[in-house]
């Protein structure tokens, strides 16, 4: 399969590794100011950018018909636009907040616990998430996901706030520290005792071999996905 890398940081390097392990072929790396590029040479891009540009860089992969895997966070403010585009062109388009299984099967034991958890109402739920200094988004994507997944299970919370308790709102706490690659935390927390889930990924790996499986998975498929439908799980 050739690959097309858009953005070639932490995440772009690590796939990088995975990919040519599996047999892969990387025919384009794009990072900052590489604007004279043409993405129809790869079979899938897989987009580790930043929030400012992600967007763009979907929206030119499904313009030129190449299945695009996206694992940056912060912009889904226009997530429904890539939506629209993808079914327009008849594209491939798969966005997940996380790609490692370990934090697939932690959004499903998420909201399990969140359904248990519905009716008991002498637990507050609170999230924390921590990761490197270097991050541009709080709270992380893959904490928004796990908001989301209580949201929808729990009746006591209709939506979730950074750094802030307020009624029905779901509070997140987010931490930065220096190399941390991403833990989160879920607490149920009454006067007598705490009931904690979480996932602490030990490094970009994980992450990595997610998004490279995804890729291998979409190529011959239309359609919007996500990682659900990837590991057939949920
Ligand atoms: N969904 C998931 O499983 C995961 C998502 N992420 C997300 O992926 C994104 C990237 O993470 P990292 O690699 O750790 O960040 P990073 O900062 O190491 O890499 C981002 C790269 O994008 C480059 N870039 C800037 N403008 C660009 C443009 N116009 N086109 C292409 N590249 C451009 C930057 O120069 C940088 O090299 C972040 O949004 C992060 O939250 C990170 C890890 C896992
Ligand atoms: O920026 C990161 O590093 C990570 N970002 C993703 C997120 O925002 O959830 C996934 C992972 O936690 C690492």
């Amino acid at each position: 399969m050739k690959i097309a890398l858009l953005g070639y940081g932490k995440m772009g390097k690590t796939i990088e590794q995975i990919a040519i392990k599996r047999g892969h072929e990387i025919v384009l790396k794009v990072d900052k100011n590489d604007d004279n590029y043409d993405i129809t040479q790869a079979d899938v891009a897989i987009d580790f950018s930043i929030p400012t540009v992600a967007f763009n860089n979907i929206t030119n992969c499904l313009n030129n018909g190449v299945p695009v895997i996206s694992g940056t966070t912060g912009w889904l403010q226009d997530y429904d636009k890539a939506v629209a585009l993808c079914e327009e062109k008849n594209g491939a388009f798969i966005y997940a907040s996380n790609f490692s299984l370990g934090v697939n099967i932690f959004f499903e034991l998420n909201k399990t616990l969140a359904k248990m958890m519905n009716t008991l109402k002498q637990y507050n739920v609170s999230m924390e998430e921590i990761h490197h200094t270097q991050k541009l988004d709080a709270p992380s994507g893959t904490a928004i996901t796990l908001a989301e997944g209580i949201i929808e299970n729990h009746s006591g919370y209709d939506n979730w706030k950074l750094d802030e308790a307020a009624e029905k709102s779901l509070p997140i706490v987010a931490k930065r520290i220096e190399d941390v690659p991403g833990t989160h935390t879920v607490n149920y927390e009454s006067e007598v005792d705490t009931i904690t889930i979480e996932h602490t990924a030990h490094n970009r790996k994980g992450f990595a071999l997610g998004a490279v499986i995804a890729s291998e998975w979409i190529i011959g498929k239309t359609g919007i996905f996500n990682m659900n439908d990837v590991l057939n799980i949920g």
